[in-house]
This record gives C-alpha cells, sequence and structure tokens, in this order.
C-alpha cells in the first residue's frame, strides 16, 4: 500500500542523507522515482546533504503542480513508484495536498523531509499540512544536539551573532560549522534544546557569559560549559 511519510527532524539532524539513502534503495532494486527539492543549499535543482551527497533534483515552485507532473510524466510512458521530496515544509499546502492525492489515486510512495517549526518555533504551513495528513510521521534517529549535549529540538536564527525571534520565515542558510577563524555569516542557524532556546542563549552567548566576571557563577547542571 502506498504511503505518504512525513521524515523530520531539526536541521542538521541528516534528513537530506536520509532523503538520498532512499531515493538509492529503493533505485537499486528497480523502482523508479522522482527527486524535489526547493531553495537547497547547493542551489537550485539540487538535493545536497552535508555529507557531501547531492544529486539533480527538479525544483518545486510555488506554481508547481505535482499532480499534473507526474500524470504528463507518466502519460509519457515514465514509470513512477516513488517521489522523494526534500525541504518539504517550504511546499505550499495545496502541494502537500496534491501529493497525497498522488499516493491515493496513483498508487505512488511518496516520502517527504523537511523541518516543522521555524525559528519563532512556529509551523510551517507546509510542514502543518503534512503532519496533518501523512500516514506517517517520523522524527529521525539520529540525535542533533544543542551545545549543552542535550538533544536540540528548535531551529534558532542567529543574525550577525544574536539569536532573533522575529523576521522573514524563509532566509536559506547553513547551520553555524564552529570554526573560529571563519567569519560568520549575517545570517545562521543552530539548533538548541528547548530551554536554552526560551533563554535565547545559543553557544556563543553561553561562552560569553561563562567568562563574564560579571556574572554569578553558572548552575553548571542547567548550563554546563559550552564545548566549544
Ligand atoms: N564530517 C562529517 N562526518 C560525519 N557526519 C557528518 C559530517 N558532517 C555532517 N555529518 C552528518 O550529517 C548530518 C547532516 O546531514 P544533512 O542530511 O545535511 O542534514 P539535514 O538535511 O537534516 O539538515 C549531521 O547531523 C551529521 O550526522
Ligand atoms: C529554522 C528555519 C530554517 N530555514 C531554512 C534554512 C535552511 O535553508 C532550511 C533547512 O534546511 P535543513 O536541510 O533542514 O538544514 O530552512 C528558514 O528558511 N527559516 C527558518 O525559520
Amino acid at each position: 500500500m502506498a504511503e505518504l511519510v512525513f521524515f523530520t527532524g531539526t536541521m542538521d539532524c541528516g534528513k537530506s542523507t536520509l532523503a538520498l539513502q532512499m531515493h538509492h534503495n529503493h533505485t537499486v532494486r528497480g523502482r523508479s522515482g522522482l527527486l524535489f527539492s526547493k531553495h537547497d543549499r547547493a542551489g537550485e535543482a539540487m538535493l545536497s546533504s552535508r555529507l557531501g551527497l547531492a544529486r539533480a533534483a527538479l525544483t518545486v515552485g510555488d506554481d508547481l503542480d505535482f499532480w499534473e507532473l507526474v500524470v504528463e510524466q507518466v502519460t509519457n510512458g515514465r514509470k513512477v513508484d516513488f517521489m522523494i521530496c526534500d525541504e518539504a515544509q517550504f511546499y505550499t499546502p495545496v502541494q502537500v495536498e496534491q501529493l497525497a492525492r498522488l499516493v491515493d489515486e496513483m498508487g505512488i510512495d511518496v516520502f517527504t523531509f523537511g523541518i516543522t517549526a521555524d525559528f519563532r518555533t512556529e509551523l510551517f504551513p507546509g510542514s502543518r499540512r503534512l503532519i496533518e495528513l501523512s500516514d506517517r510521521t517520523q522524527v529521525l534517529q539520529v540525535e542533533a544536539l544543542c551545545w549543552c549535549g542535550r538533544r536540540a529540538t528548535h531551529n534558532a536564527r542567529v543574525v550577525d551573532g544574536t539569536m532573533v525571534v522575529e523576521g522573514d520565515q524563509i532566509v536559506v542558510g547553513d547551520v553555524a560549522d564552529g570554526d573560529a577563524d571563519e567569519p560568520a555569516p549575517t545570517v545562521e542557524y543552530e539548533v538548541l534544546c528547548r530551554r536554552h532556546y526560551m533563554r535565547r542563549m545559543t553557544g556563543q552567548a553561553a561562552r560569553a557569559q561563562a567568562l563574564s566576571p560579571d556574572v554569578l557563577p553558572f548552575d553548571l547542571d542547567l548550563c554546563p560549559l559550552p564545548s566549544r
């Protein structure tokens, strides 16, 4: 039975890697699939993972109609057994409904990958619709970690070194790679546990606070010193 599955987790937990692995595993068993992405870090028409894997993918513009595209492909003799849809948080709710219809009416497996919530902790509209319609929502097993070592559950946006909670929902960017020699990009992301998200405490802020002579000593259980 075909399924609509939403694989989710914070940024940097391995979603794009899993998307490419699933594409590989299904392809080597003779199944024919289509790859899609939107606003990939590597550029348009790409699906890339931080592990270095990348493949060409179809770009999902706001006006793309998944139903029409697949019907056209099938009419032209192409077999479509499954679809891999990365950065699905950026898809429109209508596009998610088209994906569900492809599962139900054409028996195509649709595997979607994306983050659920933005830097303000608000659901992306596409992710909300996926949670509402998917047969399964599966949280990735690999845990991205907060600087304190806890499981990261939130995606923080950091602008010029300061965590922000206001701004445009979509700003394509990467998680900071922790290399102090490289100048930080203007906008970057950091994954945090809820406790440190609520306190607006990024790794850099925690390090600065730990070094400040004006600050009372930390409760090390609550806020262990950041490792980098
Ligand atoms: N140099 C590395 N060695 C081993 N694993 C790495 C390395 N760089 C990145 N990774 C792994 O890749 C994951 C990010 O993969 P990616 O598919 O790009 O994530 P996502 O799509 O969820 O943002 C990291 O959580 C980590 O497990
Ligand atoms: C939290 C948040 C993220 N984004 C962007 C930043 C990245 O380009 C993608 C997530 O990619 P990943 O493969 O999961 O790392 O989303 C955004 O535009 N707005 C946000 O609030």
